[in-house]
């Protein structure tokens, strides 16, 4: 018998966004149960550079990065991409870059459509609404949740021309009411930051000490494998095999919070999916669920910076200038207006039609279902995918305003002439890709951190011709008025650099990054249609195992996705005190 500090009712694996959000739920609504979250990496309370927002970013290659890369892309000219990854108590909540938005209300509606009853705008509003504390937003908005998020109000003078660019040239009007499930239009977005103490608010400062004394975290802790016995025709998990061998009993229930990367491969290594990838590993396999690790989607993104004149000045100063960081820093410190406030995020989101006119919208939504014809991609996803290119409302295409240079080129390196000069970023994000990757443990070394990634980004050609239609759309913003006056020349890719069709297209393929929103590696559909989980986010072919993180989405959405990370764990909660309550 298990010594009864080893044995709990609920085991989460993962303290990240998903995970503590439902930890902190299910220690409220089973007071009587006792809950353990395992997180691999380390609580990081006082980490300025996950606490201050301009910081954001900064963490990224450091300790509190998975520090994951993609396999070469070969279409990508032999790429290798990052793709980072929260390692700390709040997981990639603590590493984002802080944007709080969400999608349209078609596109939760569609999660519904494809297999998942009670998945809809409707209960995930709800959800996403209990999550939220926003200061100052529209009618409707969460008042009482706890992740803070403000617009802040403090605007520099060259990004102010951006809304009135967008809307009075392009016609796509300004939208205030974007959180609520119609997005389109151009705005200042909120973030995710505390207006009391202009903290960043992430799963771990805002959701845990919420928590009551039956939750435990363990922390600096990695979970090797989920345990099984055997319960009729399905699995019961019966707890988890930590790396250095111990062992944790669950009463009730294990729940996989590890993300979109290390959930599948978490399945993996505890012998759930394709017989292929384990086999190869010599793992015994349990459920056979060729789902796991599969369609994996994420949002791509290029972009074009712009030197401001010199009468301008953004938070490139940062970048170079060491006094002006301590200056700004103990500002920050001291509570007052700093630059590391992070500033009010620009945001375009719209539809082909405002970007390429009625006939280029045609044009490119032909390429999309020849292309998906072509290459017979035919699962439901991709069905749903080319059926909303034809909805207006939903957002095909979001431009970012990023104050400062944010490209791939790098700011202008110490002794360059324009080192110490202001820039502004403009950001083409392509919200529906259809290339669709994967993610499996690696055969050569199953329990390591090697794991085969591959996003397959820009492999066929709607994607490329999608972002080429954007980042263009992007110069034509910068060239309008009131805009163009704020810049004196475009300093990535350049105006020399690229100009035809065929340049922007090479571009494209040079410079294609993520956007770091990796979904659907463990999907939420039905299991003939390659689901991983049942609409009650229980792994098919167990009892009693869930996943409860970005993992579980079964259609691709459109913006930021960490409000629907925190509304599926509000969801999963709703779900799991109410089997708990039935089941006695
Ligand atoms: C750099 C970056 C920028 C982003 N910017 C934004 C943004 O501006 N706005 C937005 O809405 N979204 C943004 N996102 C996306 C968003 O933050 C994520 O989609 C979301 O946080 C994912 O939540 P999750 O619960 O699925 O996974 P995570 O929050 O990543 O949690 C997974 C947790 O599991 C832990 N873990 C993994 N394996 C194990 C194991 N074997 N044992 C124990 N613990 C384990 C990890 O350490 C981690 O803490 C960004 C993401 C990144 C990385």
């Amino acid at each position: 018998k298990a010594p009864c500090a080893l044995v709990f009712d609920y085991i989460i694996v993962g303290g990240g966004t998903g995970g503590n959000a439902l930890a902190t739920r299910l220690s409220q609504g089973l007071p009587g149960s006792k809950i353990l979250v395992i997180e691999a990496g380390p609580a990081a309370p006082d980490e300025l550079g996950i606490n201050v927002p301009g910081r954001k970013g900064s963490t990224l290659t450091g300790k509190y990065d998975w520090n994951f890369s993609t396999v070469a892309q070969a279409q990508l000219g032999g790429r290798v991409l990052r793709v980072a990854r929260g390692k700390v108590l709040g997981g990639s909540s603590a590493l984002n870059l802080l944007v709080w938005d969400r999608a349209a209300k078609a596109e939760y509606d569609a999660w519904e459509q494809v297999g998942n009853p009670g998945w809809n705008f409707a209960s995930m509003m709800a959800a996403m609404t209990k999550a939220e504390n926003y200061t100052g937003g529209p009618v409707g908005s969460g008042t009482h949740g706890p992740v803070h998020a403000v617009v802040n109000p403090i605007v520099p003078v060259h990004e102010q021309e951006f809304v009135p660019t967008v809307s009075e040239v392009f016609g796509i009007p300004e939208n205030k009411d974007s959180i609520r499930g119609v997005p389109i239009g151009v705005m200042l977005q909120p973030k995710s930051i505390d207006p009391a103490n202009w903290n960043r608010s992430y799963s771990a400062n805002s959701y845990l000490p919420e928590a009551g004394a039956n939750l435990q975290i363990l922390t600096d802790t990695q979970v090797a494998r989920v345990n099984f016995a055997k319960r009729g025709s399905l699995l019961r998990a019966t707890g988890v095999t930590l790396a250095n061998g111990s062992i944790i009993y669950a009463r009730r229930e294990v729940v996989l919070s590890a993300g979109s990367i290390q959930t599948p491969t978490l399945l993996e290594l505890s012998g759930i999916g394709q017989a292929s990838v384990l086999g190869a590993a010599n793992i015994t396999q349990l459920v056979d669920l060729p789902g796991v690790g599969e369609s994996y989607q994420d949002h791509l993104r290029v972009q074009v910076s712009f030197q401001l004149k010199d009468n301008y000045s953004s938070i490139d100063v940062l970048k170079y200038n060491t006094t002006a960081v301590t200056v700004e820093l103990n500002k920050w410190l001291a509570g007052e207006v700093s630059l590391y406030d992070d500033v009010a995020g620009g945001i375009l989101f719209a539809n082909w039609a405002q970007l390429l006119g009625t006939e280029g919208a045609g044009a490119l939504a032909a390429l999309a279902h020849d292309t998906a014809a072509g290459l017979g991609w035919g699962d439901v996803g991709t069905r749903k995918k080319l059926e909303q290119l034809a909805d207006p409302t939903i957002p095909q295409v979001e431009i970012i305003f990023s104050d400062g240079y944010t490209g791939v080129k790098g700011y202008p390196a110490v002794g360059a002439p324009l080192r110490g000069k202001s820039f502004f970023t403009l950001i083409a994000g392509l919200m529906h890709p259809l290339s669709r990757g994967s993610v499996h443990i690696n055969a050569t070394d199953p329990r390591g951190s090697n794991l085969v990634i591959d996003p397959r980004f820009l492999d066929n050609e709607y994607d490329i011709q999608a972002l080429v239609g954007i980042i263009k759309f992007c110069r034509r913003i910068a060239h309008a008025e009131p805009l163009r006056s704020v810049w004196v020349a475009e300093y990535e890719p350049g105006a020399d650099a690229v100009q035809t069709d065929v340049e922007w297209r090479s571009y494209v393929l040079n410079s294609v990054l993520s956007i770091y929103h990796p979904m659907g590696t463990a999907a939420m559909l039905p299991r003939a249609d390659g689901g991983v989980v049942d609409a009650r986010l229980r792994v098919h072919g167990t009892a009693n195992l869930r996943v409860v993180d970005a993992s579980v989405i079964p259609v691709q959405i459109s913006a930021h996705i960490q409000t629907a990370v925190y509304g599926i764990a509000e969801r999963a909660a709703e779900i799991m005190i109410a089997a708990a309550a039935s089941t006695g």
